[in-house]
């Protein structure tokens, strides 16, 4: 039977970006089947919701699922449920993929497409485990209402249970084992119980299950410091949901852009991966040709590594945009002026 791949444009420059990964998995494995559905804002101007269970459905029924990007302006004011960024949180949910990898890594080529130093940028590689069905972004309760003295207030509920941390502790464990061994796990235990109790659990794991892998533990804002005064003291970083999500954006900028970073999201074994750029669906530059592929075109290498087991293919995209780049391919935001469609050309002249 053949392999399938759902692709998931979304919204702003996810079909631009998207459209590029497509392109390429079509020339490194032309057997795979490709179908496309609709999810975030695109979903909910055709069917009034930012996923429908057709489309979660379909992402189950698939070997790997690639997503480009949801938001935009157009529904940032409607209610929480009807929201393009809730489609997201319920496909992730819906697939259980509860480990987000983000790898940062600096390609050579881009050493000084940072705003930080050579020196501490150039050969960069590091591994963010993200916790990403849980945590503040799902707790209840929630919401946005009065206390009984008539003042208004918003609130979320940052919880995590043993199990969910340790699922997700044992990839991080699992992939520092593959690298350097090493595992920085990231909380706020000086000031969060569930900060707390996430350290206590880790390390607990840690004493019975972390054979071969060395455990260190850091404060979440310290943590994001560390990352830009010296990122490459870290193997791999631990964080949950909230503290993942923020901790990639700023390790992005190590690697150049943004538009650089891609993401593999995993559930238990033979369960279908979500792969999807770190970025969102940058409405400022959407439908102008602007958008830098490479962190879209990235996830579908991860998705070819990580869901679809042809680590050929993917080593053949991974070489190609290294070369792309390192013939000076560049989209605006690596300071050139190549347009979405003519650097992914110039990836495809590499494969
Ligand atoms: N996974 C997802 O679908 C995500 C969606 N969002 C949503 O995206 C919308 C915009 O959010 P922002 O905070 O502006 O974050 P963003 O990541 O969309 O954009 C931040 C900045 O990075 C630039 N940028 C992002 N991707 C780029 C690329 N591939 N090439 C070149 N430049 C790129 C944008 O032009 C913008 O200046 C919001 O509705 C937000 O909720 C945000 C993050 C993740
Ligand atoms: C639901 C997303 C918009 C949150 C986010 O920024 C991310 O997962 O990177
Ligand atoms: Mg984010």
């Amino acid at each position: 039977m053949k392999q399938k791949l759902l692709l998931l444009p979304g919204d702003g420059i996810g079909p631009e970006v998207t459209a590029a990964a497509a392109k390429i998995a079509e020339l490194v494995a032309p057997d795979i089947e490709i179908g496309e559905a609709l999810v975030g804002g695109a979903s909910i101007d055709q069917h009034g919701v930012p996923l429908t269970d057709e489309v979660l459905a379909q992402a189950k029924a698939s070997d790997a699922v690639l997503l480009g990007a949801v938001g935009g302006p157009k529904w940032a004011d409607a209610e929480r449920t009807k929201r393009p960024e809730m489609g997201l949180l319920n496909l992730r949910k819906g697939l259980d993929v509860f480990a987000n990898l983000r790898p940062a890594y600096c390609f050579e080529a881009l050493v000084d497409a940072s705003t930080l130093k050579r020196n501490v940028v150039e050969g960069l590689d590091l591994m963010i485990v993200r916790e990403l069905t849980s945590g503040v972004y799902f707790g209840e309760p929630r919401g946005i209402d009065s206390d009984d003295k008539g003042v208004r207030r918003g609130y979320d509920m940052s919880i995590y249970t043993a199990p969910e941390i340790e699922r997700v502790a044992r990839v991080a464990f699992e992939i520092a084992r593959g690298r350097d061994g090493r595992v920085c796990s990231v909380e706020k235990s000086n000031v969060m119980e569930s900060g707390l109790f996430w350290r206590n659990e880790v390390t607990a794991l840690h004493k019975a299950h972390g054979d071969g892998v060395e455990l260190s533990h850091m404060l979440a804002d310290a943590c994001a410091m560390e990352l830009v005064r010296q990122p490459k003291q870290f193997d791999v970083i631990l964080a949950d949901n909230l503290f993942g999500d923020i901790l990639s954006d700023t390790a992005a900028m190590l690697t150049g852009s943004i538009g650089m970073l891609p993401s593999a999201s995993l559930g238990i074994e033979g369960t279908p991966g979500l792969f999807e750029p770190v970025h969102g669906s940058a409405p400022d530059i959407a439908g102008q040709g602007l958008a830098n592929p490479c962190a879209a075109i990235l996830s579908m290498e991860m998705a070819l590594r990580w869901s679809l087991a042809r680590p050929d293919a993917a080593d053949r995209v991974m070489k190609a945009v290294a070369h792309a780049l390192k013939a000076g391919a560049r989209t605006r935001d690596l300071g050139g002026d190549l347009s979405t469609g003519a650097m992914t050309d110039a990836i495809i002249d590499q494969l």
